[in-house]
């Protein structure tokens, strides 16, 4: 199959490794003609998957036009709040696009301002192609080392060419699931990188094991409400796109998310910790956006509240914690 993948950070570099290993025809694309340049003469990208080299096979584009020209699938890798920019230069950069069949986002967070979701940016932006997701628990750098892991492929219509799209990505190091429950998977993806901001900040605190396991526990909990409330289903929540990516994302010392938390449990600030930083914390802007979400919708989450209040009020870490053990007692 012909892919196109779109942002060449962490993840779009280490998926087009991992389809180049199964010998599909891949485009990586990144946003700025330097970094093509440089990734192109390195054959490695060196900013944000620095020590892992890129097969003879991938190819570099900038130019998005001739990118696409001959692409299936395009798969986009971008920082979530940059979706909808990276959408509408797609949109002005098809007319040679005569392949296309589906989008599919690889992103992890929910657009400040509107609420939606990645697929919902591209239905809205690009509604004459199918749009996915495809998430679960798959770290970069294993991923692109081909350490084994298994993801979910959220799509509304589970046809034949979804199918066709289930087998490509799939091969030895990689078990692709299917659902038409596209909602519950990026909803789970999104919250778990707020969640893991929480789960830092107890290590960050040194809270102990008891005291993460009930974080993570109750998180999960929330998930399934707050996805339930926004009509997901709530089994898909213990798949690999909920519960999978929390315990990942939670527990893995290589990720921003959690690391970003850890650092504020042991007292730096939000500013001292974005200033400068080149690598995405998707976590900080969605813990913002699904709170309004849910306070428009009227849904009590009070884990996201308090992670927003830490983030955003700078309400102090151990406040944070005793506001969430001092709440009303109730059943499970
Ligand atoms: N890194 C992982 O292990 C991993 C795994 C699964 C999913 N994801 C998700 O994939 C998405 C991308 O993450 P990443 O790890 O590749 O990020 P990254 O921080 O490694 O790289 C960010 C990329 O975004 C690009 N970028 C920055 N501003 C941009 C703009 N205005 N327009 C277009 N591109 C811009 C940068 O050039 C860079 O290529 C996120 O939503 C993340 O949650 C990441
Ligand atoms: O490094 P993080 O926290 O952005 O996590 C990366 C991915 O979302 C893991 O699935």
């Amino acid at each position: 199959m012909n892919f196109a993948i779109i942002g060449a950070g962490a993840w779009g570099t280490a998926f087009a490794i991992h389809l180049s290993r199964l010998n599909h025809t891949v485009t990586l694309c990144p946003r700025r003609f330097e970094q093509a340049l440089a990734i192109s003469s390195a054959r490695e990208n060196t900013d944000y998957l620095p020590g892992i080299p890129l097969p003879p096979s991938i190819q570099l584009g900038h130019e998005l036009t001739p990118v696409l020209m001959e692409a299936e699938v395009i798969l986009l890798a971008c920082p979530s709040q940059v979706l909808r920019e990276t959408c509408e230069r797609i949109r002005d950069n098809l007319s040679l696009a005569t392949q296309l069949r589906y989008i599919v986002s690889l992103s992890k967070g929910l657009e400040v301002g509107t609420h939606l979701r990645p697929t919902e940016i591209i239905s809205a932006t690009l509604p004459q192609y199918g749009a996915g997701a495809l998430t679960g628990p798959t770290n970069a750098a294993e991923f692109a080392r081909g350490q084994p892991a298994a993801m979910t492929l959220g799509i509304s219509h589970l046809n034949d060419f979804a199918a066709a799209v289930q087998t490509a990505l799939s091969g030895p190091t990689l078990r692709v699931y299917t659902t038409d429950d596209v909602a519950g998977v990026e909803i789970g993806s999104c919250l778990k990188n707020v969640y893991a901001i929480a789960a830092g900040c107890c290590d960050g605190l040194k809270l102990g094991d008891n005291a993460k396991a009930a974080l993570l526990t109750r998180a999960l909990a929330e998930m399934v409400r707050v996805g339930q409330a926004l009509g997901a289903r709530p089994e898909t929540f213990y798949g690999l796109s909920g519960f999978g990516d929390l315990v990942a994302t939670c527990h893995g010392g290589w990720s921003r998310n959690r690391e970003f938390g850890q650092r504020l449990g042991e007292g730096r600030t939000t500013a001292e910790l974005l200033a400068g930083r080149k690598t995405v914390v998707e976590g900080y802007k969605t813990a913002e956006s699904f709170n309004e979400l849910c306070n428009a919708r009227g849904i009590d989450a009070p884990i996201l509240r308090e992670i927003r209040a830490m983030l955003r009020d700078s309400k102090p870490p151990a406040q944070v914690l005793a506001s969430l053990m001092g709440r009303e007692l109730k059943r499970e």
